[in-house]
């Protein structure tokens, strides 16, 4: 292994956050290097989203550490980039595409000078140019597609140069195309300048092929690994308290109660899918 001497970009250490007399997750060790994508999956209130409020510094723990790149961590860090969940703008809106990746940019790092500003529209010009927006980043975005607008908020988030991602589901009502799209973009974007990415996602399928590592919250329960090692019948059995079947088709991973429904990752068992599945066609993780 390839000894690595960066303190993580992220770093918890026996974190526990609770609301009241209910725990979210507690115990919760966690290291993401410099380049690493992890992928958070659970179903809805197993605490995804409070995990990256604590990261953004805008949540205490209730116990244990948090750092982001060796300090304590430090609402509105420039460190930190943040894609929101995907929601569509009304087509009255008239910001135009750059104006949005400047919002990721510090105003008062660049000064009000000719040099400030001139350096200014480079870097969003650059992050513009980076996810392929060039084309029409200069046009409202309300007359954008979803994808389209998604994009300029990825080069919103990474323009600041920030060490760490935090995506909160960035793919929610984009088609399977755009999904794609979008996570590979944030994962190259990111690789391309080592900056960790945290990813709050309830379907794996769109970001399998760009994931290190999984952590995957259950009712307090979590498992932290590569997906062939968590993305398991038995694993995942333990984590839902009931029997689980994961199913590998292809490059898409289907998870399945024991009774043949679907499991829809961010919404617990899934009843209106029944799907009969035989044993030839289950996938055995290696
Ligand atoms: N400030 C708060 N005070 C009390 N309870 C909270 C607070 N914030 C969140 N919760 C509760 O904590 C639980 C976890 O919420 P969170 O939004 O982190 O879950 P999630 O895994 O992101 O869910 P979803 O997939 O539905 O977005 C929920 O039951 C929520 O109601």
């Amino acid at each position: 292994m390839i000894h690595d001497d960066r303190p993580p970009a992220v770093r918890l250490r026996s974190a526990r956050l609770a609301y009241g007399d209910r725990v979210l997750w507690d115990g919760l060790d966690l290291d993401v290097m410099p380049g690493e994508f992890v992928a958070v999956l659970g179903p809805n209130g197993s605490g995804k989203t409070s995990l990256l409020r604590v990261l953004l510094g805008l949540q205490p723990l209730s116990g244990g550490e948090v750092e982001i790149g060796g300090t304590a961590v430090r609402r509105g860090s420039r460190r930190i980039g943040y894609i929101p969940q995907q929601r569509a703008v009304d087509s009255t809106v008239t910001v135009r595409g750059t104006d949005l990746v400047g919002l990721g940019l510090d105003g008062h790092r660049w000064g009000l000078g000719l040099r400030g500003r001139a350096d200014r529209r480079r870097r969003v010009r650059e992050a513009v140019e980076a996810v392929n927006a060039t084309g029409y980043a200069s046009r409202p975005l309300g007359l954008l597609s979803g994808g389209e607008q998604q994009r300029l908020r990825v080069a919103q988030a990474l323009v600041g140069a920030p060490d760490v991602l935090l995506c909160d589901e960035p793919l929610l009502s984009l088609d399977l195309a755009s999904q794609r799209m979008v996570s590979e973009l944030i994962a190259e974007s990111a690789r391309d300048r080592d900056a960790a990415v945290v990813f709050v996602t309830h379907e794996i399928n769109p970001v399998l092929p760009v994931v290190d590592r999984v952590l995957y919250l259950v009712d307090g329960r979590f498992r932290i690994g590569p997906p062939d090692e968590v993305m398991t019948s038995e694993v995942l059995s333990e984590l839902y308290r009931t029997p689980v079947r994961v199913l590998r088709l292809g490059d898409r991973i289907m998870v399945m109660a024991e009774s043949g429904h679907r499991v829809d990752l961010g919404g617990g068992l899934e009843t209106e899918q029944p799907h009969h599945v035989s044993d030839e066609t289950e996938g055995r993780q290696p």
